[in-house]
């Protein structure tokens, strides 16, 4: 369980004079500033949950993440991560970790990622067949047993990312971190990725901590999702609850010809078993066209930023 009470964090910086003359009195006299990053949060996340993590840009999520993964330590307040403060560093809580970042590679470039996964096996003190065996596993769940001999340089995106995969999940964490995971990856490569976590997180009970601003890997995996924004949570529940009703936003539009075929109508429904009902009333050459129409997921959330904006300039 992942546990938050209170959490705050501010980033100490200072501000540069410019000129020589600026850097000389910096010398003497630097000017430094608190810059909240996180302001008292609380949050419990249960053991086996998917959550996606949202938010414009310098909300906090990376800060969050490097909270939870032990980067770096609270400013005040408290996190715990299967009981342990990450902040800690203790070997037993890192060994339950796995953190990717979709942005930046943990593989060598002229290296295969088997050497890289050889070497965290390693690290990671993996008893040799129980390493063999998740290493056969992951290979078959991700396609990659040819690719991880080939040098990283030569791979595609995909693949790498891929391989990132295998590499942030060969010591079993209970505790995956994924930030941007699919960020560059076309739409096919995506759904795999998106089956591959789903599988994980069903066959060992990874909880998936599932930070981006890719509104598709949220509605694809996450049970659950955590808007931040200038440093605070304003939202934390299923997609299905955004405030602005999306049964309400999704629409059908049928239409459909009566009588003669000149007696053309349209027809917007929102509730999936009225338009099941109204279909049945038709023969199916009597339908012309069914479409979905409707704000999505994407706009809700775009909106919400937007008056969290609107909200902030009025403070
Ligand atoms: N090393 C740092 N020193 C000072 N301030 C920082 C530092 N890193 C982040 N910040 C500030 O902390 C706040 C939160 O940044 P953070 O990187 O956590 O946001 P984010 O939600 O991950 O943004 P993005 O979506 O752009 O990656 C921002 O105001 C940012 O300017």
């Amino acid at each position: 369980m992942i546990e938050i009470d209170q959490l705050s964090f501010d980033y100490r910086t200072f501000s540069k004079e410019p000129g020589l003359k600026g850097a000389l009195r910096d010398i003497f006299h630097r000017q430094y500033q608190a810059v909240p990053a996180l302001k008292n949060l609380n949050l419990t996340i249960q053991d086996g949950e998917i959550v996606g993590l949202i938010g414009p840009n310098g909300a906090g999520k990376t800060t969050l993440t490097k909270l939870l993964t032990g980067i770096i330590q609270p400013s005040r307040g408290r996190v715990t991560v299967a009981g342990i403060a990450p902040g800690s560093r203790q070997k037993q809580l890192l060994r339950q970790i796995g953190v990717m970042f979709g942005q930046k590679s943990q593989l060598s470039w002229n290296l295969p990622a088997a050497d890289t996964l050889n070497m965290l096996a390693a690290i990671y003190q993996l008893e040799p067949d129980r390493y063999q065996q998740r290493l056969q596993e992951l290979c078959a769940m991700l396609d990659i047993s040819e690719i991880i001999k080939l040098p990283v340089r030569k791979l595609s995106l995909g693949q790498r990312i891929r391989c990132e995969l295998a590499c942030s999940l060969i010591h079993e964490p209970r505790y995956l971190f994924l930030d941007e995971p699919t960020i560059g990856l076309d739409l096919l490569t995506q759904e795999k990725i998106y089956d591959f976590l789903k599988d994980e997180n069903r066959l060992h009970q990874t909880t998936i901590i599932l930070t981006s601003h890719n509104v598709r890997d949220l509605e694809a995996l996450a049970q659950r999702l955590l808007i931040l924004s200038k440093g605070e949570l304003i939202f934390d529940d299923k997609l299905s609850k955004l405030p602005l009703q999306i049964k309400q936003a999704d629409a059908y539009c049928l239409k459909y010809w009566i009588g003669d075929r000149a007696d053309v109508r349209e027809e917007v429904i929102h509730d999936p078993g009225q338009l099941f009902a109204k279909m049945e009333e038709f023969r199916p050459e009597q339908i012309i066209s069914l479409s979905k129409t409707g704000v999505s997921v994407e706009d809700v959330i775009l909106k919400i930023y937007q008056r969290e904006k609107e909200r902030q300039l009025q403070e």
